[in-house]
């Protein structure tokens, strides 16, 4: 799982003498486009590296769920504007919060070694989902989240929870939940992990796609002054974690792609093999499907829609039409 893409070997007077990152502001964009910067400077000294954090629609629209006002997009778009504007050079994203398609103009130029993509348990009086006596009010905004919870703990109540991490651990500081659920891999960048007090079994709490992954993104081909960009973060890529995300987000593409229905789908790779699940359901968690199969490592997409095909064989259409008819009520 650790090995790196070999490095390009530039020669020397392609190499940037200035590279800058946008990134979001709050504090986990912040290190993970921190994390980026450091890694670049290692592998170019030369190099001037700075961050231009920028605030986007997402963090600032804090009252309504991510579903509501138009999904993962709102998180991304600004820094895309920076990076047409010539403002930035590329744009350091968590991936799980990147739209299944760029806009055009755009690439992924590498996917980071993933982090743990699993759900974390975070309480300061529960040690598990299962300690919650009945009626306890549990945070989250993921539909995925919310669908695989009420499914297995139909007494608990569900109340939505947005904001930054540190947003979101001061609501439950404050007693506003009794638990809520997080991406563990969020806390752990932080230096939170003591918070986590159980990791939510990926056979129950299947990851969301990208989960624990981040994503660097480039406007395509050379940049003004002819240095690719593409090749210069190319030894940050990490194969394995590239091919489980493009399997994942293969799922989430044909089935819509964005925060609208929940989903989940994560792929594990061993070597030339690589093995992915997937699920969809209503929000409510009554209905579900289920799917999962094992292919060549290097046909992630092919393996994500095989895995797809299964999930519509097993009436995936018809959940995803009640979850439609949800939010057409909502509208
Ligand atoms: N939707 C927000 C978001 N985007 C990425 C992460 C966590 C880090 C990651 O998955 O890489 C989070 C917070 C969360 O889900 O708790």
């Amino acid at each position: 799982m650790t090995q790196q893409e070999p490095s390009p070997r530039l020669p020397s007077q392609l190499t940037p003498q200035k590279l800058i990152i946008a990134s979001r502001e709050s504090r986990l964009a912040m290190w993970q486009a921190e994390h980026v910067r450091d890694r670049l400077a290692a592998l170019y000294p030369d190099c001037q590296i700075s961050i231009l954090g920028m605030t986007t629609r997402g963090d600032q629209i804090l009252d309504r769920t991510l579903s509501k006002v138009g999904g993962k997009g709102l998180f991304v778009k600004e820094l895309e504007v920076a990076m047409a504007e010539g403002r930035a050079d590329l744009a350091v994203h968590s991936l799980k919060d990147v739209p299944m398609d760029l806009p055009e103009g755009f690439e992924l130029a590498a996917v980071l070694e993933r982090e743990d993509p699993r759900d974390a348990f975070v309480s300061n009086d529960y040690a598990s989902l299962a300690d919650l006596p009945p009626g306890a009010v549990v945070g989250t905004s993921s539909l995925r989240r919310q669908a695989l919870i009420a499914a297995r703990y139909p007494q608990l109540v569900i109340k939505p929870l947005r904001g930054n991490l540190d947003t979101r651990l001061g609501k439950l500081d404050r007693g506003e939940y009794a638990a809520i659920i997080l991406a563990a891999a969020g806390l752990i960048r932080l230096g939170l992990p003591q918070r986590i007090r159980a990791v939510l079994d990926p056979g129950h709490s299947l990851p969301a796609a990208g989960q624990g992954a981040m994503a660097i993104e480039v406007a395509s081909g050379a940049r003004s002054d002819g240095v690719d960009l593409q090749a210069i973060l190319a030894p940050l890529n990490h194969a394995d974690t590239r091919h489980a995300v493009l399997a994942e987000r293969k799922v989430s593409k044909i089935f819509g792609g964005s925060c609208q229905i929940p989903l989940a789908a994560h792929a594990t790779v061993d070597g030339a093999r690589m093995h992915l699940r997937a699920m969809v359901a209503t929000p409510d968690g009554t209905r579900s499907a289920f799917a999962e199969l094992s292919g060549p490592s290097g046909q992630p997409e092919l393996l994500g829609e095989q895995v797809s095909a299964l999930l519509e064989q097993q009436d995936a259409q018809a959940i995803l039409a009640v979850c439609k008819q949800d939010a057409a009520a909502d509208a």
